[in-house]
């Protein structure tokens, strides 16, 4: 798998990738938008931080691209949206950078409280002064966090050390979560009225962008401090430039901008402010955090490449581990059904019916579902299809997709049945497990029992005797042997259902000669991967 790096990982990090030896690693820092769609193409993997933009433009030149891998929590630089069209799986590192943004908050709110960064410069010039640098303590202050997840919730623990009382704000958590962290929920209305402090930690979202704008900060109390170690744009950047011009806001301490590098006059006019402490989006950049989410994104291309299930995919429908791990072998079942069909069926289907009867029944069969459906649209789209596109890939197709789920069943355990319907009439193909491998036990209304794989050949002719041995002299004839052949059979209609593996595929001619010599109602090759 080759893999390109197109920020700053931690070496140490990717150890595992560099111990694979399925893996090329290629790191190229600094590319220009024009290079990076040059060269995109040739890899199956890209590794990012934040300082690359995976836009639609890059994926639309990213033809062999099956897994971006963002070495840290945000994804908005990453178009995931584009990147589910295309089948290509987005996953993240959402836990290994949290406790250095939580630390670097705290680093940026007592450097601004204490006049660190002011007094430091001061001293380094020659200067000795003290009373221009007196702060403020955090101790009996109340603080106001806007989002209490990964991040804000670490911060609202760290601040509870130095004794102040901590109001939160976000209305997706429950009141649980607030009680666990030991504080307040409120409105967003409370935050402005009553905090001494504000820190946000929310993602940038549509909701959050420019969510505390002039009328925000009007409804502040005066002298407010306010913290973003989340995202640029969240406090709308001219509207805090005037807050501290007007001296509304007291200081403020920034690790995030709307552009990074910032190159606005509102973005340069607000980090040269005196009342402004500032980094370079550093919130992530400790050796510990930058080890975590480098082994994170490794471990999850490993997992890819082993077909494990992927614990940080973003855009990969979730289901329970437990659950994907039981129902591996009848997802393995689904894909040969879907497969089988997809190469018997007549064209343009516009429903296709999953039906789960037995013990299996009683479990969500989702994942199922959504494998029998990448295999059965894979084979007649020019886009890869898989788990993260394949109903989307289906809504876009114009394909209603039905899932029907019952726990009686005739006569097997556990049977999935596709069923498609298509303007030639409905054809369907059921399976089940023996001892764990994949039999095809229905077509139609053929019973049949039969492994799917390799080259085969399904005809369907009028049930007369002595047409078997023709097939079998034909083949021979044309020097293809035979593994299997199966024999399905519906007495009432004296038709006949054979379903032949064959060592080396059939070429047309022979195809076409046993047609004509058995008068076959139907005959298809179907190739197995
Ligand atoms: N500066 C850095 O280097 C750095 C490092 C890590 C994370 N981050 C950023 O910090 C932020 C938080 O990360 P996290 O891992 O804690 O994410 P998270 O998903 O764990 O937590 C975000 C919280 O925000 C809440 N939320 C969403 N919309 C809200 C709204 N409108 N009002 C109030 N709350 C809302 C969510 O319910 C959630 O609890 C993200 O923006 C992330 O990108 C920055
Ligand atoms: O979203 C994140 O994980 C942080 O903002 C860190 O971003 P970075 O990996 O570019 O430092």
């Amino acid at each position: 798998m080759k893999v390109l790096i197109t920020d700053e990982i931690s070496q140490e990090g990717l150890q595992p990738l560099l111990d694979d030896s399925r893996m090329e690693l290629d790191i190229k820092l600094g590319l220009s938008v024009q290079e990076l769609h040059g060269i995109i193409g040739g890899y199956e993997a890209i590794i990012t931080r934040s300082g690359t933009n995976v836009d639609a433009a890059l994926l639309e030149h990213a033809r062999g691209l099956k897994i971006i891998a963002r070495a840290g929590v945000g994804i908005d630089n990453v178009d995931v949206e584009a990147a589910s069209n295309k089948g290509i799986i987005v996953v993240n590192a959402p836990f290994g950078n949290v406790n250095s943004a939580a630390e670097h908050t705290l680093a940026l709110l007592l450097s601004l409280c204490r006049k660190v960064t002011i007094a430091n410069a001061s001293l380094k010039k020659g200067e000795w002064k003290r009373s221009p640098f007196t702060g403020c303590e955090l101790k009996g202050k109340t603080i106001g966090i806007i989002g209490i997840g990964k991040v804000g919730g670490r911060v609202a623990l760290r601040v509870k050390a130095f004794e102040a009382e901590v109001i939160a704000c976000d209305p997706y958590v429950s009141e649980k979560r607030a009680e666990d962290l030991g504080v307040r929920l409120v409105s967003l209305e409370d935050i402005l009225r009553y905090s001494d402090i504000i820190s946000v930690h929310t993602p940038l979202t549509e909701e959050t962008h420019d969510m505390i704008r002039s009328e925000h900060f009007a409804r502040m109390k005066d002298g407010v401090i306010i913290v973003n170690c989340a995202r640029g744009g969240i406090y709308n950047e001219a509207a805090t430039l005037e807050a501290l011009e007007s001296e509304k806001v007291a200081g403020a301490a920034f690790d995030v901008w709307s552009i990074e590098p910032p190159n606005t006059e509102v973005l340069s006019r607000l980090i040269g402010h005196p009342r402004m402490v500032v980094t370079p989006h550093l919130g992530a950049n400790t050796v510990e955090a930058q080890r975590n989410v480098a082994v994170d994104v490794s471990r999850e291309i490993i997992n890819y490449l082993d077909g494990r299930p992927m614990e940080s995919a973003v855009n990969i429908p979730r289901f329970d581990p437990d659950l994907m791990e039981h129902m591996k072998p009848f997802m393995a079942l689904v894909s040969k059904i879907g497969e089988f069909i997809s190469q018997l069926a007549p064209p343009n289907p516009s429903k296709v019916i999953f039906t789960y009867n037995g013990k299996l029944a009683r479990y969500d069969c989702a994942p199922i579902t959504v494998c029998g459906l990448a295999a059965l649209l894979g084979r007649h789209t020019e886009q890869e299809v898989n788990m993260v596109n394949a109903r989307l890939v289906a809504k876009n197709m114009g394909i209603v997709i039905e899932e029907v789920r019952t726990t009686e069943s005739e006569s097997f355990s556990n049977l999935i049945t596709v069923t498609l319907e298509t303007p030639e009439g409905k054809r369907s193909l059921a399976g089940t497990l023996f001892e764990g491998i994949p039999k095809i036990v229905k077509m139609r209304d053929f019973l049949t029992d039969f492994t799917p794989e390799g080259h085969m050949l399904v005809i369907n002719y009028e049930d007369k005797p002595g047409l078997i041995g023709k097939i079998g002299t034909l083949l021979g004839e044309a020097g293809i042997n035979i593994g299997s052949l199966n024999l399905g059979r519906r007495a009432k209609a004296g038709e006949a259902m054979v379903v032949l593996s064959l060592d080396t595929p059939a070429a047309p001619e022979t195809i076409e000669k046993l047609a004509a010599s058995v008068e076959a109602r139907f005959i298809r090759a179907v190739h197995m991967h």
